[in-house]
C-alpha cells in the first residue's frame, strides 16, 4: 500500500536514535538539516557520530538501550541489527503514539525515510513505500538532474511577491501562472 507523505516540523523535537553504526549515522545526517534534538544510544559509535557529538550536534549515551530512554521521545530511529529489539521498541512506540522507524524492517515502521532533495525550503521526498529503496535513490538522482539551477532564487521572488499581494483570487491566479511559466508548463 502506498504511504502518505507528511512534512513534519522537527525543530527542537526530541529524536532518539538506537544504535551507533553506519546506518544510524546516515539517518542522523538526514535529520540534522531539520534541527531536531538528537540523542544516540549505543555501546559503540562510528567516528562520524563521535565527531557530531564533539561539534555539539548530537548527544550520546554510551550503553545498551533501555525502554525508558524513549519515554518522552517524539520520534525513534532503531538502527540495530536485532529484530526482537526492533519489535519491542515498535510496539512500545505504537502504544504511546511515538513515531518509529526501524531501518531493517518496514513492518516495524510507523514512518519511513524518503530519498531527499533539499533546496532551502523546497523539499522533495521520494519513496517506494518501503518496496525498493535503491529505486528511491535513483529517482532522487534523476530529479536532482532535472531541477532548474535557480530554483531557490525563483522561490524567494515568488514568496516575496505572494507576501506583498493581498490574499484572494487574483493572487491565486498569478502564483499559479508564474510557477507554471517558470517550469515551462
Ligand atoms: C531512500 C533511503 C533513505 C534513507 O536511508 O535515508 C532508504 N534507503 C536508502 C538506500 C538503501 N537502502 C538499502 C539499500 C541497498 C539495496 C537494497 O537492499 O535494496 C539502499 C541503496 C543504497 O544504499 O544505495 C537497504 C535497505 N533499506 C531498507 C532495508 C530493510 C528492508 O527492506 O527490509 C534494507 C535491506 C538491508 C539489508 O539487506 O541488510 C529499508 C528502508 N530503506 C528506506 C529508505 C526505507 C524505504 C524507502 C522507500 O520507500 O523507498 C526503509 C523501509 C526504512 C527506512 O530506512 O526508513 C536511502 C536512499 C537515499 C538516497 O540515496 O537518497
Ligand atoms: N534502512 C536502510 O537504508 C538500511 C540500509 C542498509 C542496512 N540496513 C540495516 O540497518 C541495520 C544497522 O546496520 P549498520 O550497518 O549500521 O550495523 P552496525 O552493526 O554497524 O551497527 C549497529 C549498532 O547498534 C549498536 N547496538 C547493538 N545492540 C544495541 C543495543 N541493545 N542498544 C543500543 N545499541 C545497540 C551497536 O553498538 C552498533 O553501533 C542492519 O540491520 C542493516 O541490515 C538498513
Amino acid at each position: 500500500m502506498p504511504h502518505f507523505p507528511a512534512f513534519i516540523n522537527l525543530e527542537g523535537k526530541k529524536v532518539v536514535v538506537v544504535g551507533g553504526g553506519v546506518v544510524a549515522e546516515r539517518k542522523i545526517e538526514k535529520l540534522l538539516p531539520f534541527k531536531p534534538s538528537i540523542k544516540v544510544i549505543s555501546p559503540a559509535f562510528t567516528a562520524g557520530i563521535e565527531k557530531l557529538r564533539r561539534e555539539g550536534r548530537v548527544s550520546i549515551v554510551k550503553r545498551k538501550f533501555m525502554l525508558p530512554d524513549i519515554r518522552d521521545a517524539f520520534m525513534v530511529i532503531v538502527a540495530v541489527d536485532n529484530i526482537k529489539l526492533q519489535k519491542r521498541i515498535y510496539e512500545y512506540c505504537k502504544k504511546r503514539r511515538i513515531l518509529c522507524n526501524a531501518v531493517d524492517s518496514p513492518d516495524f515502521c510507523t514512518f519511513i525515510f524518503p530519498a531527499l532533495v533539499i533546496r532551502g525550503d523546497i523539499v522533495i521526498g521520494i519513496s517506494t513505500s518501503g518496496k525498493v529503496p535503491a529505486l528511491s535513490r535513483s529517482l532522487r538522482e534523476y530529479v536532482q538532474k532535472a531541477l532548474p539551477e535557480n530554483l531557490e532564487q525563483v522561490k524567494e521572488k515568488l514568496e516575496t511577491m505572494r507576501r506583498n499581494i493581498p490574499k484572494g483570487e487574483e493572487r491565486q491566479r498569478l502564483m499559479v501562472k508564474l510557477s507554471r511559466r517558470f517550469l515551462n508548463l
